[in-house]
């Protein structure tokens, strides 16, 4: 592909975005405002390049399957990735007229290619406006029709439907390709959510109270990011599932916490608003560059009781002392499957293999963080994943190696209490928020089973 891009062009940017995806040069998710930047994208254009892209993404397997039978020998990578922008317009956004579509592609493949690339793109083209695409209904295999019609890998498919049954996979996997919800937390140290409501509402945002948790707001109409009530420090962008770990840990002023996996700070910042003006909270990560942005954050909301740290959680203890902290979170590193509906890319980049890999540090951290509680105190194991090797599995193992601590029912919100006492697994689904997984123990004091 011909380094002439086309400032200004919407369909130039998203392939550019998709190509460099596929390279694995960069995350969509931090590479979209770069671009919108870098090509000069106005306003008024910037949901269309969003659309685009992520819809691509999102859809690319099934586009791929609709594109296969009129592509006739080789093509170039990028040439694939243009086809497939222009399908997934033609397909997915009915108010994109189909030769209007036609005739950008060209126009874009003449200049990143040449007059042939054009001319084939067009044929393409022309040939599925003429013949359309055919039916993923005549595919036989379950699993196979499940992974075309919602385009995650066939093996992601199968491993889900073996753990949770193929309606509950299908589901999420068709949920996966909707537009996230945008939620923030209010800072209950320095507004309520009313007044919260009345700020984004002065600036054009709508924001509703979420049904589950209190200081949660669903927001749409606008990016809250840019919003007074963010620069004031009043909200913090997170999303709903990520709000349930601070209520777990069951946290009251005065406790020393430790975050251990804290960047970018969404929990810990949580964390501190619920110790309100006592206590402290210590938050870990092992890359410095991250840590830069907790500090960041609680800076602008305005945070007192956090300590930044920047370390291996795994080597932990040296540095605090056995029986230090009255509550931690483990918020592990995870395969990323619960948040594929903002980050589509993981569909194509995750692998068996990641989730033994992920389960060893996992439990290194757990380990850890298990000598560095108190008796008594209560630890919370968290990721945003859906996975039961990694989330059950790692929590199972986690308790066979640690006879001292119990696993206790996660102490959430109402809404959550009627799904259960164990483990808790939220399927982007359940609420329309992030697939999330939470464990809750506490340690024993020794004394537990006194007198027995
Ligand atoms: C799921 S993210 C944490 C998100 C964070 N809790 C929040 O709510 O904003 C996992 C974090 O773990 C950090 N991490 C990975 N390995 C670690 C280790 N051995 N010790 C400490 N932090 C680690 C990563 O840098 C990453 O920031």
């Amino acid at each position: 592909m011909k380094n002439k891009k086309i400032h200004g062009n919407v369909r130039d940017a998203a392939l550019s975005i998709l190509y460099a995806v596929e390279n694995k040069q960069a995350y969509s998710n931090l590479l979209l405002n770069k671009t919108m930047d870098s090509y000069g994208i106005s306003a008024k254009n910037k949901g269309l390049l969003t659309e685009i892209t992520y819809g691509t993404l999102q859809h690319q397997m099934t586009l791929d399957y609709y594109l296969k039978p009129f592509i006739k020998g080789k093509i170039d990578p990028w040439v694939r990735t243009l086809l497939r922008l222009s399908l997934y317009q033609i397909i997915y956004l009915d108010r994109i007229p189909f030769h209007a579509v036609i005739n950008e592609a060209v126009e874009i493949a003449k200049l990143r290619g040449h007059a042939g690339i054009g001319s084939m793109v067009n044929g393409i083209l022309r040939s599925v406006q003429r013949e359309g695409v055919r039916s993923y209904n005549e595919i036989a295999d379950p699993i196979e029709k499940i992974s075309i019609e919602t385009s995650h890998p066939a093996w992601m498919i199968k491993r889900w439907s073996e753990q949770f049954g193929m309606e509950k996979t299908r589901e999420m996997a068709l949920e996966n390709n909707k537009a996230p919800l945008q939620t923030v937390r209010v800072n209950m140290a320095q507004a309520t959510p009313e007044q919260v409501i009345e700020m984004l509402e002065s600036e054009g945002l709508t924001a509703e109270p979420s049904k589950i948790i209190p200081e949660c707001l669903i927001v749409s109409n606008g990016q809250p990011v840019r919003s007074q009530a963010f620069e004031k420090g009043f909200i913090t962008i997170q999303d709903e599932s990520s709000m349930l770990p601070a209520y777990a840990l069951q946290v009251e002023p005065g406790m020393t916490v430790l975050d251990m996996c804290a960047a970018p700070g969404g929990k810990t910042t949580h964390i501190a608003e619920k110790l309100k003006t006592s206590g402290k909270v210590v938050a870990m990560d092992l890359h410095a560059h991250k840590v830069k942005l907790i500090e960041e954050t609680a800076a602008r909301l305005g945070h007192q009781h956090i300590e930044t740290i920047v370390g291996d959680g795994r080597e932990s203890t040296e540095r605090f002392g056995e029986a230090a902290f009255d509550r931690i979170l483990v918020d592990a590193p995870c395969s990323g499957l619960g948040v594929i509906k903002r980050k589509p890319d993981i569909k194509y980049t995750k692998t068996p293999d990641d989730f033994g890999r992920l389960q060893t540090i996992q439990l290194a951290l757990l380990d850890e963080a298990a000598k560095l509680l108190k008796p008594g105190g209560v630890m919370v194991y968290s990721t945003c994943t859906i996975d039961n090797e990694e989330n059950r599995g790692t929590a199972e193992e986690f308790m066979k190696a640690h006879p001292e601590m119990e696993q206790i029912p996660s102490a959430l919100p109402p809404a959550f209490k009627s799904k259960g006492q164990g483990f808790v697994q939220v399927f982007p689904q359940d609420f329309g928020s992030d697939g999330f997984f939470i464990a809750s123990f506490r340690k024993s004091t020794g004394k537990d089973n006194a007198g027995s």
